[in-house]
């Protein structure tokens, strides 16, 4: 009886082996043929495609950028099943990010930005949409005047102050990177609510925290984003740092909150709409709105500040209105003409509005959109969180880079030191000053050459079938630009391995020019928010630092390793020690 059974299902799955052949003929088909809509690359095996050349410890960005010698600058690799097209030099990224502008310029639906946006529509993982391009220019606005305010030279001043105190106490040779966090993470925290942290104390620990663990736990990226079952392997990798993620917002909101119970709302939202009421009075009311007004950053910062101030809800309606009418020239224009045909310099009525259909949408639109932008408490706090998390780390990483290559070339910080005494002798720097310190400026950018600490930016997506470099590549495509790989492309640096910030001066002047193949804050339309805010701090940081104290390498370190660690996310050095010695007693 069992023998009977046993035969029977021989006979009835013999087929198998053949449907198995079958399907498997049919995957490598169907792999290969999927290869050819994109641009050539290294071979890629059905299923795991070029992951196993990743397996030793050289990191992403610079297998890719030798991988450059062999396909050419633009190439597709494969990550598992996901083709994701490399773009390793400036010419070509020139023309995907600011020649074809939009054309590459989504996000892609990873797991990793789901874990950093949560719920919330933020800016940098967002894909590209009305919505974000809104958030954008408010946030880029108000990021750029904080850049040049003399409170945050103030600020910079006293917290690079309270930071020398505590490394002046260290009697060994000791490992900066703490200090570096609790310097940068004081900077933001005391700039979106009047924080300082003495030490590193849980709260602390909780703003740090999904950063840190995402680069111990995901150090080469999320396996789940790029072969989807591999996921159930790392998944409670992905609570741990939902976790901490969850806690870091817990003490962001909590921050906020305490920060909105005492602050006092300023005279200048108010401003903003007694501006446009007057003109709307002086003039024709609508025609002046529409016609007149135009998209400046005063008006955004101060839109920014009345949509955290809680200003009541018309005025914030009517300043999105006009937001939007300066950020859409287009429908603004097709308002105009209409009100223009419909009722000429006539002043409006209430019953015109069925004479403008396309301006009463226009107003119906602006009252969804309204509601759809976080406003107030959520939108301030989107616009904090960002610049936390997009912030703080590429920061910190800089100053760790800068510290280490300062210790690592005592002649360079000698120089700039010298300079620095010349020009502003022991009078905390300002912004402007960075005129006045050409030799410190050049440095500051060679350390954002050299050290690259966003190697391959963000992901991005094609929201378009569109063409790189003469290769066609489909609608919805991740691409990534490997900016280390520009950094450091000897077509366009002389010897571009070598930590020299003379190659940015001429006649000891800052060259007064845009340097081509140089992208440490990427570039086109996604390029880096913060690129002001970064640059402002971390030139009054180092000019501060270097007034009060020499960095030296400890006793008997010749030079320091200046290859990143290999690890892919970021580009970070290894681990150091320095020590710290007082130069004129400044700081007690
Ligand atoms: C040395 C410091 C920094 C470096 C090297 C850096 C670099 C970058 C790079 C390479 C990108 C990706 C660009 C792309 O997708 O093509 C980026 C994006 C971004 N950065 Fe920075 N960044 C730094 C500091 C900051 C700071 C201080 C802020 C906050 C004020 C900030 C906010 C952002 C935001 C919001 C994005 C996303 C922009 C978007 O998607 O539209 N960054 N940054």
């Amino acid at each position: 009886m069992l023998s009977q059974v046993l035969s029977k299902l021989l006979n009835d799955v013999g087929w198998l082996p053949t449907v198995f052949v079958g399907l498997l003929t049919f995957v490598v088909i169907r792999h290969f043929m999927k290869r050819k809509k994109y641009p050539p690359g290294p071979f890629p095996l059905p299923i795991v495609g070029n992951l196993l050349a990743f397996r030793d410890d050289t990191p992403q960005f610079i297998k890719t950028a030798e991988w450059q010698k062999k396909y050419g600058p633009v190439f597709t690799m494969w990550m598992g099943g996901r083709p994701v097209v490399v773009v390793n030099n400036w010419d070509a990224t020139r023309e995907a990010l600011t020649v074809r502008r939009n054309d590459v310029i989504g996000r892609n639906k990873t797991i990793l930005g789901n874990l950093f946006k949560q719920e919330d529509e933020d800016i940098m993982f967002a894909d590209y949409s009305p919505e974000w391009e809104v958030l954008r220019k408010i946030a880029h606005s108000a990021v750029r005047k904080y850049a040049v305010s003399e409170e945050l030279a103030e600020l910079v001043q006293d917290v690079v102050d309270a930071s020398v105190r505590k490394m002046l106490k260290e009697k060994e040779p000791f490992d900066p990177t703490l200090y570096i966090y609790l310097l940068v993470y004081n900077i933001i925290a005391s700039s979106a609510f009047g924080k300082r942290y003495e030490e590193a104390n849980q709260e602390f620990m909780n703003l740090k925290e999904p950063n840190e663990l995402l680069l111990t736990e995901f150090s080469s990226g999320i396996p789940g984003d790029l072969i989807p079952f591999l996921r159930i392997f790392t998944i409670h990798k992905e609570w741990k740092i939902k976790k901490a993620m969850d806690e870091y917002l817990a003490v962001l909101k909590r921050e906020f909150m305490e920060h909105k119970k005492s602050y006092k709302p300023s005279r200048l939202p108010h401003y903003v709409l007694i501006r446009i009421l007057s003109e709307v009075r002086v003039t024709h009311q609508l025609r002046i709105t529409l016609t007149k007004f135009q998209l400046n950053d005063d008006f955004c910062i101060l839109l920014f500040i009345s949509h955290s101030a809680g200003t009541d809800t018309s005025e914030r309606m009517l300043s999105w209105m006009i937001l939007l009418l300066g950020n859409y020239p287009n429908i603004q224009k097709l308002m105009y003409e209409e009100i223009e045909s419909a009722l000429g310099n006539r002043a409006p009525v209430q019953d015109d509005k069925h004479l403008c259909p396309y301006t009463s949408a226009f107003l119906m639109e602006s009252l969804r959109f309204g509601t759809v932008v976080p406003f107030g408490l959520d939108h301030r706090t989107t616009v904090d969180t960002e610049i936390n998390s997009a912030g703080t780390d590429t920061s910190q990483l800089m100053l760790r880079w800068m510290i280490l290559l300062l210790g690592n070339y005592p002649n360079i910080q000698k120089k700039m030191y010298e300079e620095i005494e010349s020009a502003l002798g022991n009078r905390a720097p300002v912004q402007d000053d960075k005129h006045l310190c050409p030799y410190t400026s050049a440095f500051l950018m060679e350390s954002l050459r050299f050290g690259t600490v966003a190697p391959f930016g963000l992901d991005h997506r094609t929201t378009v079938d569109t063409e790189i470099d003469g290769y066609k590549i489909p609608k919805d495509t991740m691409v990534l630009f490997n900016l280390w790989a520009q950094n450091r492309d000897a077509a366009y640096w002389k010897d571009p391995d070598i930590f020299n910030p003379d190659r940015f001066l001429t006649n000891n002047k800052l060259k007064n020019e845009r340097f081509n193949s140089y992208v440490p804050f990427g570039q086109g339309r996604r390029m880096c928010l913060g690129e002001k805010l970064a640059m402002a701090d971390l030139f009054l940081i180092i000019v501060r630092l270097l007034q009060q104290c020499q960095i030296s390498l400890p006793d008997g370190a010749e030079s320091a390793r200046l290859d990143p660690q290999p690890v892919s996310l970021a580009a970070i050095p290894f681990p150091y020690k320095i020590v710290v010695t007082s130069r004129n007693g400044l700081v007690k």
